[in-house]
């Protein structure tokens, strides 16, 4: 490092001194904390980011969003070259670095992982960090400490995109590193014409829809909702209301949004009786979140959830029919060489009875540990890897192999068998991989895939529900004294440590008829998660709590 960098890098770090007597993680999804303790941590990923583009000669992203938690906190994360999550083997370095106690240390570090990863750091050929942030007050003074970071870095740029969704961002960030145009409007044009291409190829009778069967919104009071209000203009064949935008004063994620509805089973608030019978869903608060659900009945405040389990449950199917339909037999002369590998990945907290309708279609289903991270790695092994965590965060990827092997297809068939069945399902399947959002689970694109496939089939959201029937399941968090004692295996689904835990956990789950339950640290709260599922909501939650007991006996209560 030469000392113009040197001197830079010192002069502005002075001006963000980092908390006292804070560990800062980058954990399950980047950093997150109270806002106000952020400052340092955001300039310092701004450096971090910078080096990273250096290293990749690529653009890199940084998103300023605490997603689904309250609105006093904030946090940071990095998008990779691909528009996917920071390469994992760069994490450390993001927990050193956020750290250090002062400018020289600070200095020091950034010296020492710079010789470590070979990067030239002489500004020679600048580099661009795209930044956005979501609609927390605390945004924009975090996005100029980001800012600062970035430019502490010789020949790092930094673009600022201003609000925007998580998603965005990503799909940004991938577009740009493609060459391709990559601005929020091309990202709205994308999703509104492939939504319309599958809307348009939808058979005929199947669409019994009226003008008045609309879908109701939940926007989280965050991001979300307002970018809808300006997507849902461009879109024909579906008539959007969206509630909770964040224009009525509601406060973003209170009482509101996807992790609130998925984890309360109740609905958000502004949702009540008149919604009766109406397909509902809930982003949220950085709108990369997406479950539905149906108010039942006047009398009752708990709703049925749909929930990514479920959406994860009708792309399959939709993907599995179109994939037959394109590879039946034909007497046309086309080549069919290629058997397309499909991948099903889910984490523990899936439900059982969507893991037993996935393998009962004759899918594979793999499990990762929790963390988006995780699965999408996992799904970029198959051609065609659909994931989905329980709570919404999923989406569908496609091998540069297959997308060059269905683009010939349709080529082959406009040639030869225009029109035919098989082309109209390698054209849904093309605008499939147009419309899902390749970087990073998507609850804008999500839910437009999820409503041209209910249309398609011809299916009310009831129907959707019925695919299968949730077991009863119960989530329960344990405040411990050290929650990483505890060391798990098997994608978490077993306790390896500490000894006698997991034999425990079996005898009490044994005592259950179709009884599962395990327990894992969480990594973005400090607590023990507990999850149980049985036959009925009684035995779930008496699973449930009694594995709780047990942790607190065999762990210690937490004291905070
Ligand atoms: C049970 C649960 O919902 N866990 C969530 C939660 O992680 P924990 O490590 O469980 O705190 O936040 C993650 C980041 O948003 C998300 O990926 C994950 O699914
Ligand atoms: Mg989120």
């Amino acid at each position: 490092m030469n000392e113009d960098q040197r001197s830079l890098l010192l002069s502005s770090s002075s001006r963000f001194p980092p908390p006292q007597g804070v560990k800062l993680s980058y954990g399950t999804a980047g950093f997150r904390a109270d806002a106000s303790i952020l400052q340092s941590t955001v300039y310092r990923v701004g450096i971090l980011a910078a080096l990273r583009a250096v290293k990749t000669q690529s653009v890199i992203g940084l998103m300023i969003t605490a997603s689904h938690n309250k609105i006093s906190d904030n946090g940071i994360k990095v998008a990779d070259p691909s528009g996917g999550m920071l390469s994992q083997d760069w994490e450390p370095f993001a927990d050193t670095l956020a750290n250090a106690c002062d400018p020289q240390q600070l200095v020091q570090l950034i010296t020492e992982f710079v010789e470590n990863e070979k990067i030239t750091l002489n500004g020679a050929k600048s580099v661009e960090i795209l930044l956005a942030r979501d609609t927390r007050p605390s945004g924009e003074s975090l996005l100029e400490a980001a800012k600062q970071g970035i430019s502490s870095i010789i020949g790092a740029v930094a673009l600022d995109m201003g609000i925007l969704t998580t998603p965005t961002l990503h799909w940004m960030v991938r577009a740009r590193n493609k060459g391709a145009k990559a601005s929020e409007m091309d990202y709205f044009e994308q999703l509104s014409s492939s939504f319309r291409c599958l809307v348009d190829l939808i058979p005929s009778g199947s669409n019994t829809r009226n003008e008045a069967d609309k879908l109701v919104v939940d926007g989280a009071n965050g991001v979300g909702g307002e970018k809808l209000e300006i997507l849902k203009k461009m879109l024909t064949g579906l008539v959007i209301d969206v509630r909770n935008s964040g224009k009525e004063g509601g406060v973003l994620n209170d009482g509101v949004g996807a992790d609130y509805v998925q984890k309360e089973k109740v609905a958000p608030s502004g949702f009540g009786s008149q919604d009766v019978g109406i397909r509902c869903c809930s982003l949220d608060g950085d709108a990369d979140r997406l479950v539905y659900f149906i108010v039942p009945s006047t009398s009752s405040i708990k709703i049925e959830l749909v929930d990514g389990d479920k959406i994860l449950s009708l792309f399959a199917v939709f993907i599995k029919e179109q994939l037959s339909i394109l590879n039946k037999k034909r007497d046309v002369n086309v080549n069919d060489d290629y058997q397309c590998c499909l991948g099903i990945v889910q984490t523990a907290y899936a439900n059982g009875a969507s893991t037993d309708y996935l393998k009962q279609l004759g899918l594979e289903v793999i499990f990762t540990p929790t963390g988006v991270k995780y699965l999408h790695e996992k799904a970029a092994q198959y051609d065609i890897g659909i994931y989905f965590e329980a709570n919404g965060h999923g989406t569908i990827l496609f091998s540069e192999k297959f997308l060059c092997w269905l683009e010939a297809k349709n080529t082959e068939f406009s040639d030869v068998a225009k029109g035919s069945e098989p082309h109209k399902a390698a054209m849904r399947l093309l605008a499939v991989t147009k419309l899902i959002n390749p970087a990073v689970g998507d609850a804008l694109s999500g839910m437009l895939l999820v409503e041209a496939i209910l249309q398609h089939m011809g299916w009310s959201i009831e129907k959707w529900n019925e695919l299968y029937h949730d077991l009863p399941s119960r989530q329960l968090k344990v405040k411990v004294v050290d929650r990483t004692a505890v060391v798990t295996a098997n994608a978490e689904t077993v306790v390896a440590k500490p000894p006698g835990i997991q034999e425990a956990i079996n005898a009490e789950t044994a005592k259950y008829p179709r009884g599962r339950c395990f327990i894992r640290p969480s990594g973005t709260e400090d607590v023990i998660r507990v999850y149980a599922e049985a036959s009925t909501e009684n035995a779930a939650d008496s699973l449930a709590s009694s594995v709780a007991k047990l942790v607190h006996q065999k762990l210690g209560s937490g004291t905070s």
